[in-house]
């Protein structure tokens, strides 16, 4: 049996612009999703989060069309283009390809902005890929968690994907990435972050990416997001951090991507800690929120008076 993990991920600065090309910073964090693949008669997809399962042959998930598929898709996209790379690049024969059970289980809170769709996609890419004894390397695995991602939304960067792959501190910039190593990083992992869930996400990340593409100042937007992102780089100052945030999150908010109670809650992180944004597509889902220490007993006073549920997140690399 193959039992492989994968991270979640938050982005720092410069969601929905990065779809453009335009630059943002991401950040792997300590939540898991685990995909176990054996051997098994039939072909069966658990996602046990969920509470779905779906029987279904090998031959068929090589053609089908996976935005048919609902809450499967994901994992039925990156399934399909696995085995299709591994068929085309690394010698494997059709003969070959042996019935699997592939189970899915996740602490991502799902669609909220963490990357549990990314998450998803990279740990199905390893399950199978290591179940048919060709084990990917990371830039193989980006390319086809991006390339899921893309089929899949439509639209996509690869910040998710490559932030769950490759793990630490990431710097996208028309879709490719640099590691962020010294200066920013260990200022970064001074820094303690708090997760919030706010509330459901009633859209998913598409559907909010489709919105933005249809904006009618989305450039100009998009061009003082990236002029957020370039600032935070060289500020190594929680109090500028946390100002930076709130300033894209404002950024967000006028993309229309942001919720009454994301504000509320963003208003609480900037009172009483040193900033707050939402991560991710936005539509409700999560904010982060750079901690005070000084502040931190008020800080959750708040956050437990509002009920909102909040955990602290540390990087991964
Ligand atoms: N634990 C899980 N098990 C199975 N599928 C999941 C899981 N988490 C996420 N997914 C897939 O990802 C989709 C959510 O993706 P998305 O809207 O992009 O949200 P997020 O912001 O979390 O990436 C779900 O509808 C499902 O298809
Ligand atoms: C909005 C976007 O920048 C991030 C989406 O993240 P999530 O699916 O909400 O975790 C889209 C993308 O980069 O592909
Ligand atoms: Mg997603």
């Amino acid at each position: 049996m193959v039992v492989v993990e994968s991270p979640a991920k938050v982005i720092l600065f410069g969601e929905h612009a990065v779809v453009y090309g335009y630059r943002a910073i991401s950040m792997a964090i300590d939540l898991k999703t685990t995909c176990t693949v054996e051997e098994s008669d039939t072909t069966i997809i658990n996602l046990k989060d969920l509470k779905k399962s779906l029987k279904i042959p090998i031959e068929e998930i090589l053609n089908l069309n996976v935005n048919e598929y609902g809450d499967f898709r994901y994992v039925l996209c990156a399934i399909k283009n696995t085995i299709l790379y591994l068929l085309s690049h690394k010698n494997l024969d059709l003969k070959d390809l042996k019935p699997f059970k592939l189970t899915i289980t996740s602490q991502i809170p799902i669609s909220c902005g963490l990357g549990s769709s990314a998450s998803t996609t990279i740990s199905t890419i390893k399950g199978i890929s290591a179940f048919y004894e060709r084990p990917l390397d990371d830039n193989e695995i980006a390319t086809i968690g991006y390339h899921v991602e893309k089929e899949v939304q439509g639209k996509a960067s690869v910040t998710d994907t490559a932030t769950i792959t490759y793990k630490g501190l990431l710097e996208i910039e028309n879709n490719t990435i640099r590691r962020i190593e010294g200066g920013l990083k260990d200022f970064i992992k001074s820094c303690k972050f708090l997760i919030c869930y706010c509330e459901e996400r009633k859209k998913k990340t598409a559907e909010l990416v489709n919105e933005v593409a249809n904006h009618k100042n989305r450039d100009d937007i998009f061009k003082l997001i990236e002029k957020v992102v370039d600032t935070s780089k060289t500020t190594f100052d929680k109090e500028i951090f946390g100002e930076l945030m709130y300033i894209n999150h404002n950024l967000l908010k006028r993309l229309g991507v942001s919720t009454p109670k994301l504000d509320e809650v963003v208003e609480i992180g900037k009172t009483y800690g040193y900033g707050a944004k939402l991560t991710g597509a936005g539509g409700g889902g999560c904010v982060i929120i750079l901690v005070n220490e000084n502040k931190e007993d008020e800080l959750i006073n708040k956050l437990k008076e509002k009920g909102v549920e909040y955990f602290e997140c540390r990087m991964v690399y």
